[in-house]
């Protein structure tokens, strides 16, 4: 039987995450999915990285019958509809199903979220290896990217060319609480489809989207091409013509909110970059306000810390990666300015350096199991940067690992990042 879109068969979603940001998505999604029934299964599932909470006194959820004892995290948000240790004060939709088994949470899913702090994401993609449907297609809020020894690349073709499927990436001006209590923004998807996608394949004769389904190879010519133009070591497997196709209408359809406004592009790899190299520069931000020093020092960051963004965009990715991701849309300076402001990078960083402590002490103290990525992507981008001898060419993300490290400190910054005055402007 034909659903009302035209398509027999509809999307199922599993967000991998549940932290912060993968709820406040999670609740987005729900929203979503019980909107547009024709092309999403209303139900949604979360992988949840179980731990034991218990329900603080303040909760409007505690039962003094249970009291403090820890609770199972995931029967917590199926109980009461609120992650209460990563999102308090939150109503969740009902159609989010929690759940602690991440096999499970993927099974049968074509459309995947990966939303996690990217230290975790390797062991997640290590679990799910083969147990996906082979036509999944996915989307990357992943704030970081991947260095290695071979060089750097993108969480979202990371994930993808483990898991043999195709992942855009979703980046912005988004800091989740403000979304989640519903205070509009906007956020910019780049997702670039395969060519294969564009020409549907036949469909599968199983009826179920079972990862031991045959599908037809697609043809050599509709190799698709990663973010700096190669071709993609992703063998990727069509989506069945069954299924609704998942183009930019359907992921702006998925993600887009009254209160939370989707631009869609195609620069994964500039989308990607903002969200992950925009960290360090918050923590620069957080040092220089923490010191005193006022808006003119945190602009200063700012500028040199764009600068650095598009520069290793280029220097990395090629000429695919846009100027303009980083300079027009809300995954480059919207989303260096709301970081600069009031982002827990930028917090944390404030914080250390008024109390004099350690960025990962005010992160164990204050962040109540929220991970910063801007510490980890200082030390990553700079062990690559190191290693082909180019830290002087990025001198603020280097002075910022420098001082994570405690081998500069804050009075540094402005010696350290002279030489960039010296630099003629570029004519756009
Ligand atoms: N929070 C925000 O405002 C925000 C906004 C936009 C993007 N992001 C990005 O989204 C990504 C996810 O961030 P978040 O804010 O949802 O996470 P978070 O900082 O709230 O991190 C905690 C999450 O990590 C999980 N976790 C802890 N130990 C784990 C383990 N060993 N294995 C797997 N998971 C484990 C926890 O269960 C929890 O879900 C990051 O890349 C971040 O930069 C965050
Ligand atoms: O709180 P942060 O520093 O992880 O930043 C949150 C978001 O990335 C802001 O867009």
């Amino acid at each position: 039987m034909a659903l009302l879109g035209g398509h027999e068969k509809k999307h199922k979603v599993t967000i991998v995450g549940s932290g912060n940001w993968g709820s406040t998505i999670a609740k987005i999604i729900a929203e979503n999915t019980r909107a547009n029934k024709e092309l999403f299964e209303e139900e949604v599932q979360m992988w949840v990285y179980e731990e034991d909470v218990s329900i603080p006194k303040t909760s409007p959820h505690y039962d003094e019958a249970v009291g403090d004892a820890p609770q199972k995290l995931t029967h917590i948000i199926n109980k009461y509809h609120e992650n209460v240790k990563y999102l308090p004060g939150i109503a969740l939709p009902s159609n989010i199903v929690a759940n602690p088994s991440l096999v499970d949470a993927v099974q049968d899913s074509t459309i995947l979220i990966f939303n996690l702090p990217h230290q975790f994401i390797r062991n997640v993609c290590d679990q799910i290896r083969g147990k996906i449907v082979p036509f999944a297609r996915g989307i990357s809020c992943i704030k970081g990217v991947n260095v290695s020894d071979e060089g750097v690349s993108l969480f979202s073709e990371w994930i993808g060319d483990g898991l043999n499927i195709y992942v855009g990436a979703l980046s912005g001006a988004n800091i989740a609480s403000e979304i989640a209590a519903e205070k509009w923004s906007e956020t910019t998807i780049a997702y670039d489809p395969p060519p294969m996608d564009n020409s549907r394949a036949p469909t599968p004769r199983s009826q179920s989207p079972n990862v031991t389904m045959t599908v037809t190879e697609p043809p050599a010519d509709m190799q698709h091409r990663d973010a700096r133009g190669r071709k993609s070591k992703a063998k990727l497997t069509p989506v069945p013509a069954e299924y609704p196709p998942l183009d930019h209408e359907c992921f702006r359809t998925l993600f887009h909110r009254p209160y939370f406004h989707v631009q869609m592009v195609s620069d994964v790899a500039g989308v990607s970059l903002g969200g992950a190299l925009k960290n360090i520069v918050a923590l620069a931000a957080g040092f220089v306000d923490g010191r005193g020093w006022g808006d003119n020092a945190k602009a200063a960051v700012m500028r040199i810390g764009l600068m650095e963004m598009v520069k290793f965009g280029k220097e990395f990715f090629g000429e695919t990666v846009r100027t303009g991701t980083f300079t027009e849309s809300s995954a480059g300076v919207a989303d260096l300015i709301t970081s600069c402001s009031g982002g827990r990078n930028f917090r944390c960083a404030k914080k250390a350096v008024e109390k004099g402590i350690t960025v990962d002490e005010v992160e164990k103290q204050d962040l109540n199991g929220q991970k910063l990525q801007g510490t980890s992507t200082a030390f990553e981008v700079n062990s690559f940067l190191k290693a082909r001898g180019l830290e002087m060419d990025y001198p603020l993300f280097t002075a910022v690992n420098s001082i994570l490290l405690g081998k500069a400190s804050v009075d540094d910054i402005p010696n350290l990042v002279s030489e960039t005055e010296k630099k003629p402007l570029s004519i756009l």
